[in-house]
């Protein structure tokens, strides 16, 4: 008797409460503990010790380069890469120790989607989605009942009897998902599963993974290169360079705060933290007679709403220039970047930082720009 024969469909009917508002203590659901896989002595290790954990009901982003060796270990996951050493619990399981029967039993807790769908082109949508239930021995008539439930809930109906190549590869990768979970997994893994969709559908396939999340309590493991991807839907994330962890945690506080380069980078089409060549090269490390601090301002939370800039020129009276900033919402969180030339105020910085972190906000001296005005006359001097 399988798990789902005993407690079959109706799971996915049910209203759960978003993960976020979930009690605090919550499982671990995915726990990797240094991981390291090496496929070629040569090339060296691909995952070097990688640990992290995922919490049940959250939607973990891994970010990282081509070639940073995300796919592999999402793939070292359910075991369709074994690791040359490290430990790996999914829902309980010990997933690099298992074998046979029992690591069959594991991986019905762990659904997969891909980035080219992985469909047989010869099955219907109806048919694909049945597909894990018929390997796992499910019966005919439970087959037959789950599968317009899957099917509903993935919004494809109307398309049980249609073939793959009869469908988009929206509609593909929601047939995907659909067979993903139609064993009632505890964790699905997203191997880049919307690379290969045009922005419209990426935006339509995430918000149902959203969805699925909020309403099965379902932690979703995905990995991307889009920072786009990871701020869509992550709580989340993790950020692998070289086959290495370089920075994880709560998605907000990573946006925020990148501490690694590469994190920086992938968040510069997003948030402000990188200024644009015309201001960075402005920048000069130390200040001269001719220059004025530099102030980046990093605002969250309430504070992000609040008129900071303008209390700043009645508190201090400085007349600041904004030279670049941007304010965003992470996790349906607002996050602001405001980078601001504070001229004729050097005297007053300490009192600014100091002002700005009795309102639990962020601010950073990041150098000195040449005064506007001394900007234009070094200008028309040249
Ligand atoms: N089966 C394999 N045999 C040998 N080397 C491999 C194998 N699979 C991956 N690699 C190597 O491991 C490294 C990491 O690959 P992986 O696919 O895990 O990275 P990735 O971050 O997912 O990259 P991408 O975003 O380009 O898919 C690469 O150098 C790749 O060539």
């Amino acid at each position: 008797m399988t798990k789902l024969a005993l407690s079959p469909v109706l799971r996915i009917d049910e209203k759960v409460e978003p993960s976020v508002t979930a009690a605090p203590a919550r499982r671990q659901v995915v726990r990797v503990e240094d991981l390291t896989m090496v496929y070629d002595q040569k090339a060296g290790p691909v995952l070097d010790k990688v640990s992290l954990s995922v919490e049940e009901g959250d939607i973990h982003g891994i970010i990282g380069r081509s070639g940073a060796g995300k796919s592999t270990l999402v793939r070292c996951l359910n075991r369709l890469v074994v690791p040359t050493s490290g430990r790996i619990e999914v829902s309980g399981h010990d997933i690099t120790r298992l074998s046979g029967a029992d690591l069959r039993g594991a991986r019905r807790d762990i659904g997969m989607i891909f980035q080219h769908f992985s469909l047989m082109s010869s099955r219907t949508a109806a048919d694909n989605v049945a597909l894990p239930l018929e390997i796992a021995g499910i019966s005919k008539e439970e087959i037959r009942k789950r599968i317009p439930v899957l099917l509903d809930l993935v919004g494809l109906s109307n398309k049980a009897d249609a073939y793959p190549v009869e469908l988009s590869g929206g509609q593909k990768q929601r047939v995907g998902i659909a067979r993903a979970l139609a064993l009632d997994p505890k964790v699905l893994l997203s191997d880049e599963a919307t690379s290969a969709l045009d922005p419209e559908t990426t935006e339509q396939i995430l918000s149902l993974l959203k969805d699925i999340n909020r309403r099965l309590g379902l932690t979703i493991v995905l990995i991307t290169h889009e920072m786009e991807v990871v701020r869509a839907i992550a709580s989340h994330v993790t950020v692998l360079e070289h086959g290495q962890v370089v920075e994880s945690g709560p998605t907000f506080d990573v946006f925020a705060f990148p501490k690694s380069p590469v994190a920086r980078s992938f968040l510069s089409s997003i948030v402000a933290h990188e200024l644009p060549p015309q201001v960075a090269g402005r920048l000069s490390p130390e200040p001269s007679s001719d220059t004025a601090p530099v102030l980046r301002i990093v605002f969250t939370g309430e504070a992000a709403e609040e008129p900071v800039v303008a209390d700043l020129a009645v508190k201090f009276g400085i007349r600041a220039s904004i030279l670049h900033g941007r304010i965003d919402y992470i996790d349906e969180r607002p996050l602001g970047i405001l980078t601001l030339l504070l001229p004729e105020a050097a005297d007053r910085v300490p009192a600014i930082l100091a002002h700005l972190s009795s309102l639990g906000l962020h601010g950073e001296v990041i150098g000195h720009a040449v005064r506007s005005s001394a900007a234009g006359t070094r200008r028309a001097a040249s």
